[in-house]
């Protein structure tokens, strides 16, 4: 694909994640790795009307070569470009019931989505959650870093989901999975839920493994 053709994925998809009402007002944020540098959001904007003529064009070094302002969770993105090799995009959202469940305090930090389904395993697989900070700060770096090398999807304390994937339809589909997984998570909540078997969650890894 060359860049305009990953500008217009990105308003796509950016349009398509705002009608369907998974991230709200400007929040949320999408970067794609591109041959000679990154395309990202940029900040405050709203996913539902992006501008592919000011969608912000970063450097392979993550300086601003054109286009507006670039979101101000780079650090976070850039923790996934540099612990994942196979990364190709980022997106991260406020999804309702994925940040539901960020905000529960008995949900076990270190596998926050049960797996109750097989995509979730599939496409999402173990999701940690990552201690809070302040949207936009550069402390979230080190604290992706740490997990990213291992799982491809993350939730934010008190905020929200991020997915790598190894292109930006790939990452979508993640966190879209994610979202629903959280929300039959969160309807299920005190009822007798059958989990997959660990045989069964083995047979999926085998042949799906995850990027
Ligand atoms: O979700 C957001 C912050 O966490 C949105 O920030 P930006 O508008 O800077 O992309
Ligand atoms: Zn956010």
């Amino acid at each position: 694909m060359n860049e305009q053709q990953v500008r217009q994925e990105m308003v796509k998809w950016g349009r398509s994640i705002f009608e369907r009402g998974l991230t709200a007002g400007s929040s949320g944020n999408i970067s794609v790795k591109v041959e000679d540098g990154y395309l990202v959001s940029p900040t405050n904007s709203c996913l539902g009307f992006l501008d592919p003529g000011r969608i912000s064009k970063l450097d392979g070094a993550g300086q601003l070569v054109s286009g507006d302002a670039p979101t101000k969770e780079l650090p976070l993105h850039f923790a996934f470009y540099e612990k994942r090799p196979t990364a190709g995009a980022v997106v991260h959202l406020h999804s309702t019931y994925a940040t539901a469940l960020s905000c529960l305090s008995d949900v076990d930090p270190s596998d926050a989505i049960r797996p109750i389904t097989p995509y979730v395993v599939m496409r999402v697989g173990r999701v940690p959650v990552v201690p809070y900070t302040r949207p936009g700060s550069p402390e979230i770096r080190p604290l992706i870093e740490k997990l990213a090398g291992e799982h491809a999807a993350v939730l934010l304390e008190n905020h929200g989901p991020v997915v790598a994937g190894a292109s930006l339809d790939a990452a979508v589909f993640a966190i879209e999975e994610l979202e629903e997984a959280a929300k039959l998570s969160i309807l299920l909540r005190g009822m007798p839920v059958r989990m997959l078997s660990p045989a069964a969650i083995a047979d999926l890894d085998r042949h799906f493994k995850l990027k």
